[in-house]
């Protein structure tokens, strides 16, 4: 049975992306990271809903057996996800995102997902209407606004997303509501306060700590400023 995720209005959780980890040595690198991290991100691709292949769930097995206690939170760049729920949650995921534009039965997809144990998760690619998750606001816990294209790490952030993070905000606020706002695509130690005065909670990150000359003090800084933006913000 997987975690369920509480967040205080001060917090913002770090959530580093092992796609932009070598992986080879992709333990080494997050055990780098001595913990400057709040949950872990994998990016799941099937070379049809995005063009880019990735990892399989024997990877989200191999994480929580090496990292029993870390929240894994799993984003499903995948036609037919309905196909994929059970595997990945008995993998061991703690969140488990699905992508509005692939499921159209998205609630009972949603539904899947919590029925399994898992926190249920929606995201929503840069190009399509915020509007299109409102039906399905009640029943997630998390809502992944993404802020590149997906398929790749390392693009640049699009900023017109932010938009779509201020209405969820607005929306959480004023609804009967539960769900974490995460961001991802383009998040660097330049750019993680805007997103997070924004109304972001979870912000994840992945070319910008792994790849950065000291991933440890990259994601130190990150969550500094993440904190920080959180205080002005509320
Ligand atoms: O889902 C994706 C890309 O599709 C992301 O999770 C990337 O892995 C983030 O990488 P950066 O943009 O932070 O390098």
């Amino acid at each position: 049975m997987a975690r369920s995720i509480s967040v205080s209005s001060q917090e913002v959780l770090i959530a580093p992306s092992v796609l932009s980890a070598n992986p080879l040595r992709m333990a080494e690198a997050v055990n780098a990271l001595s913990g400057e991290y709040d949950m872990l991100h994998v990016d799941i691709m099937d070379g049809h809903f995005v063009p880019n292949l990735s990892y399989g769930p024997d990877l989200v097995r191999s994480m929580r057996e090496e990292w029993p206690d870390v929240l894994l939170d799993t984003h499903l760049m995948v036609e037919r996800p309905q196909d994929f729920i059970d595997v990945f949650a008995d993998a061991g995921t703690d969140i488990l995102t699905v992508h509005v534009e692939t499921a159209p039965h998205l609630h009972r997809v949603l539904e899947m997902i919590r029925a399994k144990g898992c926190v249920p998760g929606v995201s929503i690619n840069p190009g399509t209407p915020v509007e299109w998750l409102k039906p399905v606001l009640p029943i997630v816990g998390l809502v992944l606004v993404m802020s590149v294209n997906p398929g790749f790490g390392g693009q640049s952030f699009i900023p017109e997303v932010l938009e779509k993070v201020k209405t969820l905000k607005c929306w959480k606020e004023t609804g009967p509501f539960d769900y974490l706002i995460e961001i991802d695509g383009g998040i660097s130690t330049q750019n993680v306060g805007e997103v997070v005065r924004a109304g972001c909670d979870v912000v994840v990150a992945g070319s910008a700590i792994f790849k950065a000359q000291s991933p440890y003090e990259t994601a130190r800084e990150m969550r500094r400023i993440a904190a920080e933006a959180k205080k002005i913000g509320r």
